[in-house]
């Protein structure tokens, strides 16, 4: 079925979301990260970003807030452009794991490989990745400057956010080496771990996110500076990945629930894709017990509801003025 949506009818869709989601309560901001704690938890923002570059936003869409787990996102399109996408199977995988963003467990279960480069394993094996092998500074450059790529502008490293991070990342160390000792880390394990702090201790808005949906969405094309990011023969596995296994535990209950392609951060971001269609984003840092933020869920399901939209629908979706 063809389905034709006035671009008006999406604003008041979008404004009307923010007005029904914003005094939702329930969740909390992530605590483990003590920069995250002291974020305010009434922040709330919402942007649908069209193919054609036009943004639609309400709330504290400008807000700089830690892209976290968001940034996986960004570093599989690396290396997918680095490597190919065989290759990202190969040494990575492209697996749900149905269990916690940091879990051990899941390294144990499948040793053969860390699953996927959307939970912190898969990532840190990606980081260590990144081209030019050996060369921190080349590889940082390469990772930041692909984000601003999707994103349409420059992101800035929060050094707040990194400190802190940095400074509690256990787990995220056990990982590293656990890889190691799987021979799925291909750098250095440390400098690895600290590539993935960093990218995810960028501060995004709102409004960058949903562009960088869209430019995943719009085959790789950036909507708002028109580069082509990637080719647009990857566009299918990055959104794979991301349905496969956005939400970590509680993945299947989403694309269930609402149909949209969609990442999380533990600072409070989600970044959905609707192939061919639009990029959307909503911020808001309390979380549920996977890490997910409980405002950005309830607003992109009440948008992509009202607007009867769905990936799996079979719908052509046209957006008009
Ligand atoms: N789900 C997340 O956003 C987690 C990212 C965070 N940097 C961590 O490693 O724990």
């Amino acid at each position: 079925m063809k389905k034709t949506i006035k671009i008006t009818d999406l604003e008041a869709i979008v404004k009307q979301a923010h007005e029904k989601v914003k005094n939702l309560k329930g969740g909390k901001n992530a605590d483990y990260i003590p920069f995250l704690a002291k974020i305010d938890p009434n922040l709330f923002g919402i942007a649908v970003c069209l193919p054609t570059g036009e943004v639609i936003e309400a709330g504290d869409t400008t807000y700089v807030f830690g892209i976290e787990s968001i940034s996986k996102v960004h570093t599989a399109v690396l290396i997918l452009k680095q490597y190919g996408a065989e290759a990202v199977l190969k040494k990575i995988g492209a697996d749900a794991t149905g269990l916690p963003f940091n879990s051990i467990m899941a390294i144990l279960l499948e040793k053969d490989h860390p699953s996927t480069p959307l939970v912190n394993a898969g990532a840190i094996s990606a980081d260590s990745m990144v081209k030019p092998i050996g060369d921190p500074n080349s590889k940082w450059a390469a990772i930041a400057d692909n984000m601003a790529d999707l994103c349409g502008s420059e992101l800035i490293l929060q050094d707040e956010l990194y400190k802190s991070e940095s400074a509690t990342n256990f787990n995220n160390r056990s990982i590293a080496w656990l890889l190691k000792n799987y021979n799925r880390i291909y750098d250095d394990p440390d400098m690895s771990l600290d590539l993935y702090t960093r990218h995810c201790s960028m501060g995004v808005t709102t409004k960058q996110l949903a562009i960088a949906g869209c430019t995943i969405a719009n085959k790789g094309k950036n909507p708002v500076t028109g580069k082509q990011v990637f080719d647009e023969s990857l566009m299918p596995h990055i959104i794979s990945l991301i349905t496969a296994v956005g939400f970590y535990e509680h993945t299947g209950d989403w694309i269930y629930t609402s149909g949209i392609p969609a990442k999380t951060g533990v600072g409070g971001g989600v970044m959905g894709c609707l192939p061919g269609v639009f990029g959307i984003a909503a911020f808001a840092p309390p979380l549920d017990d996977a890490g997910n933020s409980v405002k950005a869920q309830a607003a992109i399901k009440y948008i992509a509801r009202e607007l009867g939209v769905n990936v799996f629908s079979g719908d052509t979706v046209e957006i008009i003025k």
